[in-house]
């Protein structure tokens, strides 16, 4: 729907944008990234026709920008940009029945009730109506962002340029502006084309990204351009991490500060165990995986507790339960990994080492009253207690997926555990794999260079298929002995 071919323009002669080429597609949100000065605003004034062409040409619906007249274009586009500041002493409603007058026929042109009604409407979709007797210049600046978007909107244009437009908007309106927009662009077909800092708003609302740098469109495309770590820590010289919303399937992008000096070097920690918990503490947070009543996924953590329940615990609220017995015991609720598990807590094993290089920790408590063997079809109650808790403590670096690795390397050790000792499903009496509710965490320090495996063919997956055998066998030992006591 919006062609440019091979565009440059600029201020005077000079040539800020260049040998651009790109497509728009009628009713997509087309989002203009690339660092401070890298020419968005210029490319959108030659889009809007502000500033002349020098080279190349721009076609919106099959006919060339310099066809339209000025009234034609005001029509069809509508600008909300960075210089929208109105200071003069209207108000509200009068700003944003501005937006009318393209549309408004006749040499006197007077407001229409259809333009009335579109005025009230976009007032309310904007929520700029309480305001709509305040003078604009006493407003906030979000409040007059809002106010311009209205404006914009009131115009009912096919097209609307956007620049920066959640600029001092809040969290909660800058989702709203850019849902209502989204619904308008859904409803109205209409074409967006907005220039955005924050990469993370372009990804949740645009259809198509472009970059530029240097007045050059370096790449043109779907979402997964926002994947390109290496093309935009080159282009915004800053470093990054991309990866997944965690709750949508669009790239988000994460900042990294210039590296900090580690603070620590190894496996710092302090223990205390209670007869209602083992609290593991460490000076630094550490990157961590598991599947832990509170902290589960992938997580930042300095404590790490294990909480006693009765064997009857009633499992309604176990992630409630655990963060108020974290505030009981003074505790962070902010940076804790908590588990549960009905094992009397003196019977766990700690076994820290150093094998070959790696500085690695165990913390295990272990029985095995729910035993299951999960290649069989027999339904087992799972609505009891952990009996298995592994926690593995690393110095070393691992990605996610490595972290992913290690968790794959426990499980086998603690498997070949429980098959060296023969424990049984007790409901098919065949050899268990683990038992129904079992909890498994890695912790790494994120010292040194980052390592992508740890699987059992790597000297990190040993190490964690070693200490998690050790420890089972350990911690297993001693429940046996306190059932045979009792
Ligand atoms: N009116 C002007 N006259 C001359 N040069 C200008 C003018 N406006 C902008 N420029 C120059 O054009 C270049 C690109 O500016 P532009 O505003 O298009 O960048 P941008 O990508 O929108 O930047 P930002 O993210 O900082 O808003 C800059 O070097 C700027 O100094």
């Amino acid at each position: 729907m919006i062609t440019l071919q091979n565009v440059s323009g600029g201020y005077l002669k000079k040539s800020i944008v260049k040998n651009i080429s790109l497509t728009i597609d009628k009713g997509h949100f087309y989002a203009l990234i690339g660092p401070n000065g890298s020419g968005k605003t210029t490319l959108s004034k030659l889009i809007t026709g502000v500033l002349p062409l020098q080279l190349g040409s721009i076609t919106i619906m099959n006919k060339l920008l310099q066809q339209y007249s000025s009234i034609e274009r005001a029509e069809m586009m509508a600008v909300l940009s960075q210089e929208a500041a109105v200071e003069f002493d209207f108000s509200v409603e009068e700003i944003v029945s501005l937006g009318r007058y393209p549309h408004q026929k006749g040499f006197f042109k007077s407001i229409s009730n259809y333009d009335k009604e579109i005025v009230k409407d976009v007032m309310e979709k904007t929520y700029v109506d309480q305001y709509r007797n305040k003078l604009f210049k006493q407003l906030s600046g979000g409040e007059k962002q809002r106010v311009l978007l209205a404006k914009a909107l009131a115009q009912e244009p096919k097209i609307l340029i956007l620049d920066e437009p959640t600029n001092h908007l809040d969290m909660r309106h800058t989702l709203e502006m850019l849902q209502h927009l989204q619904e308008y662009q859904k409803n109205h077909e209409l074409t967006i084309i907005a220039i955005l800092h924050d990469l993370n708003i372009a990804s949740l609302f645009a259809n198509k990204i472009g970059l530029l740098h240097h007045g050059l469109l370096v790449e043109t495309g779907d979402l997964s351009l926002l994947q390109k770590e290496e093309k935009l820590q080159q282009v915004y010289e800053v470093a990054i991490k991309t990866n997944f919303h965690p709750v949508i399937a669009k790239p988000q992008i994460s900042l990294i500060p210039n590296k900090t000096k580690q603070l620590h070097t190894n496996l710092d920690y302090q223990i205390n165990t209670t007869k209602n918990f083992i609290h593991i503490h460490f000076p630094h947070p550490m990157r961590t995986i598991s599947n832990a009543v509170l902290g589960e996924g992938l997580y930042w953590s300095r404590n790490f507790c294990n909480f006693h329940v009765h064997y009857n615990y009633n499992c309604s609220n176990p992630k409630q339960d655990i963060l108020n017995w974290l505030q009981q015991a003074k505790i962070s609720t902010y940076d804790t990994v908590g588990m549960m598990t009905a094992v009397i807590l003196e019977d766990k094993s700690v076994i820290k080492e150093n094998i070959e290089g790696i500085e690695i920790l165990s913390v295990i408590t272990a029985g095995v009253g729910n035993a299951v063997d999960i290649t069989q079809q027999h339904q087992n109650s799972s609505d009891k207690i952990g009996t298995v808790n592994i926690m593995i403590f690393l110095d070393a670096h691992l990605t996610d997926g490595a972290l992913v690795n290690s968790i794959q390397s426990a499980t086998e050790a603690k498997t070949k555990v429980f098959t060296d000792l023969q424990i049984k499903d007790p409901n098919t009496q065949t050899i268990a794999t683990g038992t129904s509710t079992d909890s498994t965490l890695i912790a790494s320090t994120q010292n040194g260079e980052s390592t992508t495996y740890a699987g059992s063919g790597t000297k990190l997956g040993k190490a964690i298929g070693k200490v998690v055998y050790n420890g089972l066998i350990e911690a297993l030992h001693n429940y046996e002995k306190r059932k045979k006591k009792i």
